[in-house]
């Protein structure tokens, strides 16, 4: 069921699960656990239902959503030396699938070496690309186009999954540009060389862009994972308007007591037990506790973890006691190591009036595409932002030392090619083409960390984005490597000009003061609750994402990785919620 009041939970349920947080990776796991229907789950949600919402329907305007509204935490970072002191805006979905339902829809697996890296720094074979591969087929629900292309040599086959829940597609609406941006790729080969599909695992070079798409809408982790066939499920409750503050020690009684815990034993034999959740409605009132029988599961993503977490006690002792917060355990890499994408876009005026910014620039020109959208699913609208992205490495000299990436095979950025100009207010004149970088193996760690003792404040976030040299340089260097696109012969007549203050960037010092004054995130923090090996000393959870030093409690959600993949991390996040979900059965024995 789904109830938008927490008064409405029923009072005569035990609930096996408890899921703080009804986001990407936490409704993977109501779904899978719930698969059983005598598993009893619980999923609170501080957001509100997407259901309706057409901002996060339409594929062309999820870039929309992130202007603060019910539907975001509208969170601002600390400010930022490697923007020069500039804060900027820190999206997170607040409604139900999470930032799954708010973002910006590109579906990239990143590099297999990716996964290798977790699997070597957890010990655990089963964080490998070869062991998670399954899992990655098994979200997804590979879909055609709504215009029906034919798609041969746009991706490949054999890499994908057909009877999975995330609808995954190409692109429904052709883009004036993508034969020559296909013909770019063949011309100027290297870093645009021509890649099938890169979510084979091996992602360098530039492709077709694959969204989570279905038939012309978004699909999320809330329109898949809690399709109405499994929302019906009678031992499945999910409640929107639902705000955790704390996980709550729980007393122990005979049967509570987990024989397996994986921690360091008190005096008594034991570690301590956190199997109840404090909350209240989003909008105020009351508090409520609730326990759960077998585990409460943290999936409130890479800021909102590790907020819990340090409002309960479980954190950086000293850091706690000087908030006025009791510490029970002492995990100082609680907020700690996050780890994000810069990104900076940039543009040029085209020889054309065939691109995206007409409509968007609204009147009649939208309100046609979009009846389109309405009536029919077809149209520019059912198009993500972008057609064609690639990956490639910084080559020679400036090349990070040590190398930042994965291994060999991963990359250092990311390059977008868009018809129309960057996402953002439309200019009132002029058609343009964008391209944005992003570097996807950066070296800078950022945290998330308590502003008071109020659970309800905001955590103070700080994603250091290009806070080393090295990623300053490495942004740099990306931005010269990814712009030379435009260089093809194919362009000739087409790009005109660099457009905005990219125009005047024309030196390494410019292009730096641009770089500092234009990047912000591209939404991917990940590493703020990170795994480590079983009896490690630092990180947050096992490689089985059980909390250190207590049990009942588990993480679910990107927090949990401990390095940033080098692509967009969405896929990323039902993957952690497929692999979590049968460790889970497989501990509980469902
Ligand atoms: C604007 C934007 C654009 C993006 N674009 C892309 C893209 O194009 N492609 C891509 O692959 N990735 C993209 N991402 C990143 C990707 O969507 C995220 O990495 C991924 O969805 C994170 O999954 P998660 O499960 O860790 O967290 P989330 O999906 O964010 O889920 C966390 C959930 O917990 C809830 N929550 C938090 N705190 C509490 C609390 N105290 N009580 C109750 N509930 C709580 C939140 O409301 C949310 O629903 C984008 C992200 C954003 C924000």
């Amino acid at each position: 069921a789904l109830l938008s009041n927490i008064a409405d939970i029923p009072t005569n349920v035990q609930f096996d699960f408890i899921i703080v947080g009804g986001g990407t990776a936490g409704n993977v796991v109501a779904n899978r656990l719930t698969e059983n229907p005598k598993v009893q789950v619980l999923v609170l949600e501080a957001g509100p239902s997407d259901d309706g919402v057409l901002l996060s329907q339409v594929p062309y305007f999820s870039a929309e959503l992130v202007a603060p509204s019910q539907y975001e935490w509208n969170y601002t970072t600390t400010t930022q030396p490697g923007l020069s002191g500039r804060a900027v805006p820190y999206p997170r979905g607040h409604i139900l699938g999470g930032s799954s339902s708010t973002n910006w829809l590109v579906y990239t697996r990143g590099s297999s070496e990716d996964y290798d890296r977790y699997a070597k720094v957890t010990g655990d074979l089963g964080w490998s690309w070869k062991n998670l591969y399954p899992y990655f087929k098994k979200s997804e629900r590979w879909t055609a186009p709504v215009d029906n292309h034919d798609t041969t040599g746009q991706f490949t086959p054999s890499v994908h999954g057909y009877s999975g829940e995330v609808g995954v597609s190409l692109s429904g609406s052709p883009s004036a540009i993508d034969s020559q941006v296909i013909t770019a790729s063949s011309q100027l080969g290297g870093p645009f060389k021509f890649n099938q599909d890169m979510n084979s695992g091996n992602e360098i070079g530039l492709g077709w862009v694959q969204s989570t798409i279905k038939g012309g809408s978004r699909s999320s982790s809330s329109t898949a994972y809690l399709a109405p066939q499994f929302i019906a499920r009678k031992n499945l409750w999910v409640v929107v308007n639902a705000q955790v503050s704390r996980v709550l020690q729980t007393s122990r009684t005979a049967d509570s007591v987990d024989a397996n815990a994986d921690g360091t034993a008190d005096a008594t034999g034991f570690v301590p037990l956190f199997r109840s959740v404090e909350f209240r409605n989003s909008a105020g009132g009351p508090l409520k506790t609730l326990t759960a029988t077998r585990e409460v599961i943290l999936s409130a993503g890479a800021v909102g973890t590790p907020h819990i977490l340090l409002n309960s006690g479980i954190g950086n002792s000293n850091s706690l006691t000087s908030l006025g917060i009791r510490p029970i355990v002492n995990l100082p890499d609680v907020g700690e190591n996050l780890s994000d994408h810069p990104v900076v876009a940039t543009a040029w005026f085209v020889n054309s009036t065939d691109t995206t910014d007409n409509f968007r620039r609204g009147g009649q020109l939208l309100d046609d595409v979009l009846q389109q959208w309405q009536t029919t699913k077809t149209g520019p609208l059912v198009n993500p932002i972008l057609n064609h992205l690639g990956f490639a490495r910084i080559s020679g000299s400036l090349a990070p030392q040590p190398d930042t990436a994965a291994g060999p095979n991963s990359p250092h950025y990311e390059y977008i090619v868009a018809n129309g100009g960057p996402p953002g207010p439309t200019p009132p004149t002029g058609n343009f083409m964008t391209m944005v970088t992003v570097l996807v193996s950066p070296s800078s760690r950022g945290s998330i960390k308590l502003r008071s003792n109020n659970p309800f404040d905001s955590p103070v976030i700080d994603p250091a984005l290009l806070k080393t040299t090295t990623d300053k340089l490495a942004m740099r260097a990306s931005l010269k490597a990814a712009t030379n696109f435009v260089t093809a012969p194919v362009w000739n007549g087409y790009i005109m000009n660099r457009a905005g203050a990219f125009a005047d960037a024309t030196t390494d010092a410019k292009l730096d003061s641009f770089i500092a004054a234009n990047t912000g995130t591209l939404f991917h923090p990940v590493g703020t609750a990170r795994m480590s090996p079983k009896g490690a000393s630092n990180g947050v959870t096992d490689p089985d994402l059980r909390v250190k030093k207590v049990s009942g409690l588990r993480i679910v959600d990107l927090s949990v990785l401990p390095f940033v993949p080098a692509g967009h991390t969405v896929a990323s996040a039902y993957v952690v919620g497929e692999r979590a979900s049968d460790l889970i059965k497989f501990f509980h024995k469902l």
